[in-house]
């Protein structure tokens, strides 16, 4: 399956990260329209595009179902063993990763900087575990599959590691930000055969990708 631009084919998120993804391949002369506009059909072959959740695209570059993808570096922070080259940071989906836990409780913020093991409740195990190993604390992780923010309010953990945007979600939840982790972009990732392999057509959509 090669058809797309420069004969590559592209993991491309579906969700938070997909629109602007798929502008920046209409700066390629990738005709993306068909993907826009079927929200279920998961692979494009004439356009060399394959689409999934942001957290499978290294799964499936790595093994090189996929030439290169695009994902967020939250993503690649999580998944730090996958075989997998960043090559470009691309800008958009900025979010930060924070540990944020229940406003005006002031005992749970001093209970962050103690070394007691606290609970922290997460969608992101690896990013959470090193932040409290860079830190010298010892954390407990309870993982969640979403709406993290649920966990402190319930008493289930002291805190959250989570991802923040505009805000919102953790002020309309009576959280807030007690340590900044990491900012996180999209970013443009290669198989690592490919990247040899194919490397002028990889390095032609760099160029472009740059000059855009
Ligand atoms: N406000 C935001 N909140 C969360 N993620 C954001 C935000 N803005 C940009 N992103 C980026 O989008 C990605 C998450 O996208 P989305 O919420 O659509 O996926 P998801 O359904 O959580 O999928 P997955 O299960 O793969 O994490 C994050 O990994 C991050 O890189
Ligand atoms: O700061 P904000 O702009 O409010 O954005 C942050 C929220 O967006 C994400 O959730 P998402 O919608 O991806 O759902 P999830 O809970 O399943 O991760 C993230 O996990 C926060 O909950």
């Amino acid at each position: 399956m090669s058809r797309g631009v420069n004969g590559l084919t592209i993991a491309v998120p579906r969700g938070a990260l997909m629109t602007e993804a798929l502008d920046l391949l209409d700066t390629l002369g990738i005709d993306t329209s068909e993907v826009r506009s079927n929200d279920r059909k998961l692979l494009f072959r004439d356009v060399g595009i394959v689409t999934m959740r942001p957290s499978d695209v290294p799964t499936y570059v790595e093994s090189g179902a996929a030439d290169i993808g695009i994902t967020g570096k939250d993503v690649l922070m999580e998944q730090s063993e996958r075989e997998v080259y960043e090559l470009l940071d691309l800008g958009f989906g900025r979010c930060v990763m924070v540990l944020a836990s229940v406003a005006g409780d002031d005992a749970g913020a001093e209970a962050l900087r103690r070394l007691g093991v606290m609970r922290v409740a997460t969608k992101y195990r690896k990013i959470a575990m090193r932040h409290f190993e860079r830190t010298g604390r010892q954390a407990e992780i309870v993982e969640v599959k979403g709406s993290v923010e649920l966990a402190p309010l319930t008493g289930m953990v002291d805190t959250i590691v989570d991802l923040t945007a505009t805000g919102t979600t953790l002020r309309e939840n009576g959280l807030v930000v007690r340590e900044e982790i990491a900012v996180s972009t999209a970013r443009l990732i290669a198989n690592p055969v490919a990247h040899k392999l194919k490397a002028a057509a990889i390095d032609d959509v760099l160029e472009r990708l740059r000059a855009t």
